[in-house]
C-alpha cells in the first residue's frame, strides 16, 4: 500500500460515523475540515491563520470551519461549506476520508472534525474577512518534540500541545496550540501510524475515550 492508501485505511478504522448526527439541536454545533495532501512524497495538512478582526481565536491557527448553519445537511457538508468560503476550496475536488469524534470546546461548542485529501496542486483563495494566511506542513512535525511544548494546564482535549512552525516558504513563525494541535496530534499518529516523540495523552488505539466522558457529561445536562 502506498503512504495515502495506508492513511485513509487507518483514518478509516477511527470514523465516527453518523453516531453523533441525531444529538439535540440544543447543542450548537461547528465541524472542521482537516485537508491532507501529498507534496514531495510526504503527507501534509493545510492550515490557516484566523483574520485579527474575527470576534473569535483572532490571529490564531486553526483548520478551515465554522458553525453549523440551518441549510446544511450534515457536518461533512458544513465543513466543506466552510472550507469554500474561507479558502476558495472547491468541495467537488475534495476526497472525504471520514468524520472522527466529535469534541466539546470550552464554550459548548460540539466540533466535528472531518478528514479529507485536497489535490496537491490546489491554490488556496484566501477570503481575508476570515483568513489571513494559508500554509501546509508535513503532518510529520506534530510527532517530533523538537518544536513541541506542553502547557501545564490540561484543556478539556486532554494536555494541551503547543508547537511553534516555521514555514520556510514565508520565514513566518506559527504557534499552533489548544484545540488545533490536538486534532493535529491525533490525525498525525493515525495517519502515520506512528506514536509521537512526546507524551501523548491519551490512548492512541482509543483517541475519543477522553472526549466521550466530557461529551457524555454535557449531553446529561440538555
Ligand atoms: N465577512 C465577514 N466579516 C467579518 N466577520 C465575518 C464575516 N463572515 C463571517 N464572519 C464571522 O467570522 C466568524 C466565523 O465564521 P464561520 O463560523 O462562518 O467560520 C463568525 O463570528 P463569531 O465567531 O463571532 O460567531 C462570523 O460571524
Ligand atoms: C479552544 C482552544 O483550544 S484555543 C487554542 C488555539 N486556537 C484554536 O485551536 C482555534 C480553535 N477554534 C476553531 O477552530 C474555530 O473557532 C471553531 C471552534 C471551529 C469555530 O469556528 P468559527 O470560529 O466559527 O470559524
Ligand atoms: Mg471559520
Amino acid at each position: 500500500m502506498d503512504l495515502k492508501e495506508k492513511a485513509i485505511a487507518s483514518l478509516k478504522k477511527h470514523a465516527s460515523g453518523d453516531a453523533f448526527s441525531r444529538l439535540p439541536a440544543a447543542l450548537p454545533k461547528a465541524s472542521v475540515l482537516i485537508p491532507l495532501l501529498l507534496r514531495h512524497g510526504k503527507l501534509h495538512a493545510l492550515l490557516t491563520v484566523r483574520s485579527v478582526n474575527l470576534k473569535h481565536h483572532a490571529g490564531e491557527v486553526c483548520f478551515p470551519g465554522g458553525k453549523s448553519e440551518s441549510g446544511d445537511t450534515d457536518e461533512t457538508h458544513t465543513a466543506l461549506r466552510e472550507a469554500e468560503e474561507e479558502i476558495g476550496l472547491p468541495s467537488h475536488t475534495v476526497q472525504v476520508i471520514c468524520k472522527l469524534f466529535p469534541v466539546l470546546n470550552k464554550a459548548g461548542l460540539l466540533i466535528t472534525p472531518v478528514v479529507a485529501f485536497i489535490e496537491s496542486s490546489f491554490k488556496p483563495r484566501p477570503n481575508a474577512d476570515e483568513v489571513s494566511e494559508v500554509f501546509t506542513l508535513p503532518l510529520e512535525f506534530f510527532t517530533k518534540e523538537a518544536d513541541h511544548s506542553c502547557y501545564p494546564v490540561p484543556s478539556v482535549f486532554g494536555p494541551t500541545h503547543s508547537f511553534m512552525y516555521t514555514d520556510p516558504r514565508t520565514g513566518h513563525i506559527h504557534q499552533i496550540w489548544g484545540l488545533t494541535a490536538a486534532l493535529a496530534v491525533t490525525v498525525a499518529a493515525l495517519a502515520l501510524g506512528k506514536k509521537p516523540e512526546f507524551e501523548l495523552g491519551f490512548d492512541l488505539d482509543d483517541p475519543a475515550s477522553a472526549f466521550r466522558d466530557v461529551l457524555n457529561r454535557r449531553l446529561s445536562k440538555l
